[in-house]
């Protein structure tokens, strides 16, 4: 469901289980599902593309049962081609690929079509979104970062507004249709103005899976920032 509309679109929150408890995985990709979230992302990192060592197929397989809408992986590791089949396998909805990993990128894309997936495109906060330009008709998703990835808990980089507003002015251009997700230090305070910017998908890590408040608590107060 989403948490609000802006300029007619629908405006999802995802929240990353790179936040969550992992001892206690299955309950809190459930609380997800039960605050009423249409995605949740699964954040992969290979400790070489990123510094950080993550989540595999199996993890995948293994929460697939405790949550209905749209299992988003995020590849944040080199050479993605090897790995896209595995986690079609596993249950993912939706693949996002990293700009900077992609050597045959085209090819990569179609390659998760042909799985059954949606796919979509990261760009690190120095990768300009002039180098989706050959490539955007074929994505279902923009990724921005707005972080430099690999770790959660991390502050907005505010260059990246600018950013989000250049992929809608592209999509806007090419008459295309595509959801435009935001990563990293997404917040109730800022989520306003990252929605203004054109931003459609918004991740969040921190704020949604925190020991202070529930996601209950945490849903209701990106609702109330956008209201
Ligand atoms: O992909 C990520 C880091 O690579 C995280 O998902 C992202 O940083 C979200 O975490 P937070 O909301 O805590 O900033």
């Amino acid at each position: 469901m989403p948490i609000g509309y802006h300029a007619g679109r629908a405006i999802e929150l995802t929240p990353s289980i790179l936040s969550a408890n992992f001892a206690n995985l299955g309950a809190d990709v459930q609380a997800a599902d039960k605050v009423g979230c249409s995605w949740i992302q699964v954040d992969v990192m290979d400790g070489h593309f990123v510094p950080n060592l993550t989540f595999g197929p199996p993890v995948i397989k293994a929460i697939r049962p405790y949550f209905k809408g749209t299992l988003d992986v995020h590849l944040m590791v080199s050479n993605p081609d090897a790995l896209l089949e595995e986690y079609a396998k596993a249950g993912a909805n939706h693949i996002t690929v990293h700009q900077e990993a992609s050597v045959h990128l085209h090819r990569t894309i179609q390659r998760i079509h042909e799985l059954g997936c949606t796919a979509g495109v990261a760009l690190n906060p120095a990768t300009p979104v002039s180098s989706l330009e050959d490539i955007i008709e074929d994505l279902d998703l923009v990724l921005i970062m707005s972080v430099n990835p690999g770790f959660g808990g991390q502050s907005f980089i505010e260059r990246s507004l600018a950013k989000i507003a250049a992929v809608r002015t592209l999509l806007d251009q090419r008459k295309h249709e595509a959801v435009i997700q935001v990563d990293g230090g997404v917040k109730p305070s800022n989520i306003a103005t990252i929605v203004q910017a054109g931003a459609t998908n918004l991740i969040a890590g921190s704020a949604f899976y925190s020991a202070t408040i529930t996601p209950h608590q945490a849903w209701d107060g990106f609702v109330a920032a956008l209201a």
